[in-house]
């Protein structure tokens, strides 16, 4: 037993397979640590088929008898949903079909972010921190952010860690090295296809990954698009939205921002501050550390014209989406 005092955390589309895949893991401490209880506070839709999957996730949540879940509740409304909440994963939205491109969820669940951004602003903690996953990411975490004014505009942050977690699995494969020894990935931009996955600073026990890999045609012509459109190619292959491997990267994301990173490089989408020329407030992909609940940029990296044209090309995106939705904000 713990006696940590139970920290509040709030899932939305609690009954989806990233729910399914993200729940278990959250009440087993593999988040916020073995030794700090949580109280879950589940969203669905006010629909009587997702209300009742609910039910029976929290049934086998119940069944688990996970000794740091301390509680577990279930809401149709954001506004119960969220109440003094210290962590929101926003899960919750439509996912992308077979043949659809992300741009086709942006109306589809651009509205269910302002609502939730509001509800957070009203009833959460002060000090929430917020992971949008349900995409388009970036964009409906700029939508949550824009739509809670009254909370820090920090607390915001958009998962890019999938594709930074698939970056890292393909360098493995390409160095034959294991996947932990690789340091120093960057993923800037968006969580697309035009997401760009930089492997230049990258280090496998000190050595450079650049030099190790040496071919910049595999760089830009297997890479980057293999990470870029590797959700696609999981649509293609299972019918079905990546879940296990995203609810995996939530885990990944929210652990390092509460618990640190001691000193290792994540990707983390943020409201930028305007490092690297990327205009304030936009929701980018960024290298970052994490410490004592805080991320960091980690700044001074050289961009040469190559990494400037992808990075140009991502932010070009994002600007894009966030006209898209500005009638909503
Ligand atoms: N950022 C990433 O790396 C990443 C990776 C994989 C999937 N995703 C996205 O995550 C989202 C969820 O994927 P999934 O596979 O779990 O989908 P899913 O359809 O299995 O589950 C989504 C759940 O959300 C619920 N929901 C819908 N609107 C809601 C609302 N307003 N409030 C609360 N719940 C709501 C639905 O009822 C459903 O149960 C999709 O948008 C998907 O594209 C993001
Ligand atoms: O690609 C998708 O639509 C799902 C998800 O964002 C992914 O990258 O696997």
């Amino acid at each position: 037993m713990s006696n940590k005092k139970p920290v509040r955390v709030a899932v939305t589309g609690a009954a989806g397979q990233i729910g399914y895949a993200l729940l278990f893991r959250i009440a087993s401490g593999e988040m916020l640590g073995k030794d700090q209880p949580v109280i879950l506070q589940l969203l669905e839709i006010p629909d009587e088929k997702a209300q009742n999957a609910l039910k029976g996730v929290i049934m086998e949540l119940e069944d688990c008898a996970f000794p740091l879940l301390a509680g577990i509740e279930a809401h149709s409304d954001p506004m119960t949903a969220f109440k003094d909440t210290d962590y929101a994963l926003l899960v919750g939205a439509r996912p992308r079909g077979p043949g659809m491109e992300r741009a086709d969820l942006l109306a589809a669940n651009a509205q269910i972010f302002t609502v939730q951004g509001k509800a957070l602003n009203a009833v959460a903690s002060r000090n929430v921190k917020v992971l949008v996953v349900g995409n388009p990411a970036n964009t409906n975490a700029y939508i949550a952010m824009k739509s809670a004014p009254d909370l820090p505009a920090k607390n915001f942050t958009a998962m890019l860690r999938l594709d930074h977690n698939r970056a890292a699995s393909q360098i493995a494969a390409k160095t034959g090295k294991a996947v932990g020894s690789i340091e120093k990935l960057a993923v800037w931009g968006n969580h697309s296809p035009t997401m760009y996955a930089d492997y230049r600073f990258a280090t496998i026990d000190g050595q450079g990954v650049k030099a190790l890999i040496n071919d910049e045609e595999w760089n830009r012509n297997t890479f980057l698009p293999t990470v870029g459109k590797r959700g696609a190619a999981i649509i293609a292959a299972r019918g079905l939205s990546s879940a296990a491997s995203a609810a995996n990267a939530a885990i990944d994301h929210m652990r390092d921002w509460a618990l640190g990173t001691n000193g290792k490089w994540v990707t983390m989408g943020i409201p930028s501050d305007g490092s690297y020329g990327i205009p304030k407030e936009v929701m980018f992909g960024y290298p970052v550390t994490c410490e004592g609940g805080e991320y960091k940029i980690v700044q001074g990296l050289e961009i040469d014209a190559f990494s400037q044209e992808c990075i140009n090309k991502t932010l070009k995106e994002l600007t894009d989406e966030q006209d898209g939705v500005k009638h909503l904000l």
